[in-house]
């Protein structure tokens, strides 16, 4: 659904990526991971069409993005970290840009709202930012496109709106349908994504399903030294010595998203070996 073929983008003379291949399928939610500065905010603008690659080829739903054509935009929705809404009400926004998106389900939208306790006639303006936020959410839900793109959907959302946001995304979850989020809240992600993604330096380090990272790897807390010495990865915590080791046998399931992500950027070759 979202092919990228050895894709580079500069801002100005300042490369983010040099050669990035990338391919993304319908029917998963994708957790796009990376340190500050990699190009996740990058990545997904263009993926959205509103940033230009310069060389390599990008197609997503059979469309080149910076073409910017109206069957394409019909087809993406992206809720980005930072945005802007005009001073009116939440129906005046839905009357001016629900048109766009063909399959945009009012009711949905309603059922979202209501989810998040947003009541449905409030002006823009005068909401919280996590208020917006979770506005903006329902609507990119509600649009029903193939592809959603979100970047940092959990910023600024309270401990309740988080589980009300997973429930959401959960229930969002079709085989038509690629969902890309793009996340420092790893812990907010945890049982929603099902295929991870980390982008380092401008190119992918790490891109694997959940369902073969429980096959490869055990995330448990262990009081054995000889198997926390043969850890990938270790470290302590107030209930033990939490480790992920190569032995899922006796493992139940569980991944730890900031372990793995300190696994894979501190001991690469091993990681690296273990899913090649
Ligand atoms: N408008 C811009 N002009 C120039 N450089 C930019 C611009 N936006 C981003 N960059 C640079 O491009 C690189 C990638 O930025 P990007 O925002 O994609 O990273 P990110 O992975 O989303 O970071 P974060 O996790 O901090 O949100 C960074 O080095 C950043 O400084």
């Amino acid at each position: 659904m979202i092919q990228i073929t050895n894709l580079h983008y500069s801002y100005g003379s300042r490369p983010v990526f040099k050669g990035l291949h990338l391919d993304l399928v319908p029917g998963h939610i994708y957790g796009l991971l990376g340190k500050n500065g990699t190009g996740k905010s990058t990545l997904l603008r263009c993926i959205a069409g509103l940033l230009f690659p310069r060389k390599g080829a990008l197609q997503v739903a059979g469309f080149t993005p910076g073409k910017r054509e109206p069957q394409f935009l019909q087809q993406v929705f992206m809720v980005p970290e930072e945005f802007y809404f005009p001073n009116i009400s939440i129906p005046r926004f839905v009357e001016c840009n629900a048109a766009f998106y063909p399959r945009f389900d009012h009711h949905q939208f309603k059922n979202y709202l209501k989810e998040f306790a947003i009541p449905e006639t409030q002006l823009l303006q005068e909401m919280s930012y996590g208020q917006k936020k979770k506005t903006l959410i329902s609507f990119g839900l509600a649009c029903n496109t193939p592809i959603l793109l979100m970047d940092e959907p959990t910023n600024g959302l309270d401990i309740m709106s988080k589980s009300q946001f997973r429930k959401v995304m959960a229930g969002a979850v079709s085989p038509e349908k690629c969902i890309l989020i793009s996340t420092h809240q790893v812990k907010d992600l945890e049982n929603l994504i099902d295929r991870i993604t980390i982008i380092d330096e401008g190119n992918i380090l790490f891109d694997q399903t959940v369902d073969r990272i429980i096959n490869r790897l055990q995330f448990k807390i262990s009081f054995d030294s000889d198997e926390i010495r043969n850890a990938i990865y270790r470290e302590t915590s107030l209930k033990g010595n939490a480790i992920i080791t190569s032995n899922p046998e006796d493992g139940d399931g569980n991944i730890d998203l900031e372990m793995l992500y300190k696994a894979i950027v501190t001991n690469q070759e091993k990681m690296q070996s273990i899913f090649k």
